[in-house]
């Protein structure tokens, strides 16, 4: 007899994006896996979420956490869908009872991208300038760097923002490397921002996979899915965001990478307007990586003071 199909359903957000990286989990548990390799033995449900709705407002002022994930979780809990994929920078830092993500596949590349038809990089744009971008956290970065610049409010994917690129709406905007690879669009980047000027994202370029957490089976398929180092860089970056209690109007970028078994770290807060900033560095072993995270977090809290909190807290 052979086995019910599908043996395993998979669920995801609807975007290019999103749908892109759900392609490669499959691809992925298929080569592993070779009753998830039989034609149908996987199901890929796409699943609305509250943050694929709302197109017209930075997610910030949205608020709340959970944009892209709270619907997911739901098909999950109810048993519709045993997987779901998850771009790891839109993840909480908490997961509801009953969910646990033992999975992160091999990280892309983290940097952000520099997208311009007038400049060759961010410090080749013009007095003044106008960039576009949704993501405090750039802005703020792009703003210490830049405090001429101008920085607009610019969602959308990334056919409208060239669009508006073209159009002169903007004279350059900011996007993940590892989105933009993923979809095959990485010819569009202008140049690559290094960490030094941009910080990424805690997590960028990590794609996770969540499971409940008593679906033996679903652990299994994922084990064999699961990047140790992604996963220990990506616990490192996600303990500093944790301490930091980081919403989405929060200014925060991290970024752990290996050598070996030496992880290095780096932290940053920085006020929305670039105005102020705070940054600090952890230097240790694999074993060390939360507690990395969280110690730096400790120490930029200390630093930065109550008043720098008040700040950026939601209204
Ligand atoms: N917040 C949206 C989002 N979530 C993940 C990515 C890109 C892929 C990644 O960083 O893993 C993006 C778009 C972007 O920032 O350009």
């Amino acid at each position: 007899m052979t086995a019910k199909l599908p043996i395993l359903r998979i669920g995801t957000r609807g975007s290019p994006l999103a749908l892109a990286q759900t392609h490669e989990t499959r691809d992925r548990l298929a080569a592993a896996w070779a009753p998830l390799g039989q034609e149908g033995a996987i199901d890929i449900e796409v699943i609305k979420t509250t943050g694929d709705l709302i197109q017209d407002r930075p997610l910030a002022e949205i608020g709340g956490k959970g944009l892209f994930t709270k619907e997911l979780d739901e098909a999950m809990l109810s048993g519709r869908i045993h997987l779901a994929v998850h771009s790891m920078k839109d993840v909480p830092t908490l997961l509801p009872d009953g969910i646990v993500l033992p999975c992160i596949l091999p990280r892309e590349d983290v940097r952000d991208a520099f997208i311009s038809l007038k400049a060759a990089s961010l410090a080749d744009l013009p007095q003044g300038a106008v960039v576009g971008t949704s993501s405090l956290r750039r802005g703020a970065q792009i703003l210490h760097r830049r405090p001429d610049l101008k920085v607009v409010n610019f969602r959308g994917n990334v056919q409208t923002r060239l669009r508006k690129l073209d159009e002169g709406v903007v004279d350059a905007t900011m996007l993940a490397m590892a989105g933009l690879r993923r979809l095959g669009l990485a010819g569009h980047v202008t140049s690559a921002l290094s960490e030094d000027d941009m910080l990424p994202a805690v997590a960028q370029g990590a794609i996770g996979i969540t499971c409940r957490a008593d679906d033996e089976a679903a652990h299994a398929f994922l084990a064999a899915l699961n990047c140790p180092d992604s996963f220990v860089r990506v616990a490192a970056e996600r303990a500093f965001l944790t301490r930091l209690d980081g919403s989405c109007r929060t200014p925060i970028a991290a970024l752990a990478v290996l050598d070996g078994d030496h992880l290095s770290f780096r932290g940053l807060i920085v006020s929305p307007d670039g105005t102020a900033i705070h940054a600090t560095s952890r230097s240790g072993s694999r074993s060390d990586a939360e507690a990395m995270g969280k110690d730096a977090a400790e120490e930029l809290i200390k630093v930065a003071g109550p008043g720098f909190f008040d700040l950026i807290k939601p209204h």
